[in-house]
């Protein structure tokens, strides 16, 4: 593979920075900065902006590799662990809180507000700092920056960083004895995971973690910060898919959870009705939480999808980040179940969820987050973000009825839609 060389990485990146620059400076739009109160996201963008930004990340991120040689960047990119370590210790103490936001603090002081002792405080905000979380301004002093003001205005943030840097990572740890026990059926059962053999179970991991409460707050938190992040945004899922032509009927959102995305479409497609279903856990909460001015047309249900769907002949049956917690197995058995709702020629499937591009086919800014997906769920349990071959796989394999008619990733969202037809 011929790799571009350091100039020509350089070139890109200068030409990306001045399309992204100019694109802001033209729109009145603030420019992103480390101060605090700079934006936290990029708006939407046009393509062409979109693309450039693409390529400012893919670039800049080959050229520090190269600029710190392979095998300095392969060593330092496996101890990295311990800067985990230094977040997950600041976050857990919520050192960020008791930083102000106007001006800087000494480690004594924040030290004594927070009850650590001052000279650990001082080794690991200097760890972070060193990743660009938080600064020093005046030696002996800290203050935020835009990236540590994460951690102070947002409650689900710390819950990512325990979920993912205190529960989770122990169990990435063990997927190689996972598969040394399992080999390739790791996976194909949800309790054979590297959660199990971190936490000697057999069980899996969601019926694991319904009994600890607190596991289970931090969990829900961290699926609150994922869903915040880049390319989930709802609007993008409505941009996926046909919704005028669908004209009127009645929308199931099976798994809907608090049933977000049919709530959205409901406010913009006024002809459709729509049933979300959810484990009794979600549903009465979720109908609380249904604003006034569609509550006529979204109604909510309870259904356990391991049973056949009691909502006959609607026209579109929503799987919305449902079938990637699943392996092909259960994912089967799941779209079975609905199947005999179905009226031939008349109800669709949308299944809306990471199609993984095939590598080299996009950038590796719109790769990666798939690939890191993909992991985590083979990790947590034996689950599978799906390339499109997977897709047409599982869904075709189910009912020679059922067809991938369109996969369809809006730019800018992280998932796809698959639009399913049944005849
Ligand atoms: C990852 S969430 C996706 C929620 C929603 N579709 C969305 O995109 O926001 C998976 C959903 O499946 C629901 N779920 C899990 N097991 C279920 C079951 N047996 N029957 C129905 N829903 C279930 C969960 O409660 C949760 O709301």
């Amino acid at each position: 593979m011929k790799s571009k060389s350091l100039q020509e990485l350089a070139d890109s990146i200068s030409a990306s920075a001045k399309t992204l620059t100019d694109y802001l400076t033209s729109n009145n739009l603030a420019q992103p900065t480390f101060e605090v109160g700079a934006p936290q996201a990029w708006p939407e963008l046009p393509l062409d902006v979109m693309k450039a930004r693409s390529e400012l990340c893919d670039a800049s991120k080959l050229m520090n590799i190269l600029g710190q040689g392979n095998r300095t960047y392969l060593t330092w990119m496996v101890y990295s662990q311990a800067d985990y370590g230094a977040l997950q210790w600041l976050s857990h103490f919520n050192i960020a809180d008791h930083i102000p936001l106007d001006k800087v603090i000494s480690y004594a002081d924040v030290a004594k507000c927070a009850n650590v002792d001052e000279a650990h405080l001082r080794r690991l905000a200097r760890n972070a700092i060193a990743n660009n979380i938080f600064c020093e301004p005046r030696p002996g002093h800290l203050a935020h920056n835009s990236v540590s003001t994460l951690l102070r205005s947002e409650e689900q943030f710390r819950d990512l960083i325990a979920f993912i840097l205190e529960d989770n990572l122990p169990w990435t740890a063990k997927l190689s004895s996972a598969y040394e026990r399992w080999g390739k059926e790791m996976g194909s059962r949800m309790n054979m995971t590297a959660v199990n053999v971190a936490e000697d179970m057999e069980e899996d991991v969601f019926s694991w973690m319904a009994r600890d409460q607190e596991l289970m707050t931090r969990f829900a938190g961290m699926m609150r910060a994922h869903m915040e992040t880049e390319g989930h945004g709802v609007e993008l899922f409505v941009k996926g898919f046909d919704w005028e032509g669908v004209g009127g009927g009645t929308v199931v959102d099976v798994g809907g959870g608090f049933g977000h995305i049919s709530i959205t479409l409901a406010k913009e497609f006024p002809k459709l009705s729509f049933v979300v279903q959810d484990l009794p856990s979600v549903i009465p909460e979720a109908e609380v939480q249904c604003p006034a001015d569609v509550k006529d047309r979204v109604s909510f249900q309870v259904h356990d999808f391991w049973h056949e769907n009691p909502v006959k002949d609607a026209e579109i049956y929503i799987l919305k980040s449902v079938l990637h917690d699943w392996n092909d197995v259960d994912s089967t058995k799941l779209i079975k179940n609905i199947l005999p709702a179905m009226k031939p020629g008349v109800s669709k499937l949308l299944i809306v969820d990471g199609v993984v591009p095939d590598p080299g086919t996009c950038s590796l800014h719109d790769e990666k987050p798939l690939r890191t997906m993909d992991i985590l769920m083979m990790i947590n349990c034996g689950a599978v973000e799906r390339e499109t071959d997977g897709w047409k796989r599982l869904v075709e394999g189910v009912d020679d009825r059922l067809k991938v008619k369109n996969i369809i990733r809006p730019p800018g969202a992280l998932n796809s839609v698959i639009e399913v037809t049944f005849s």
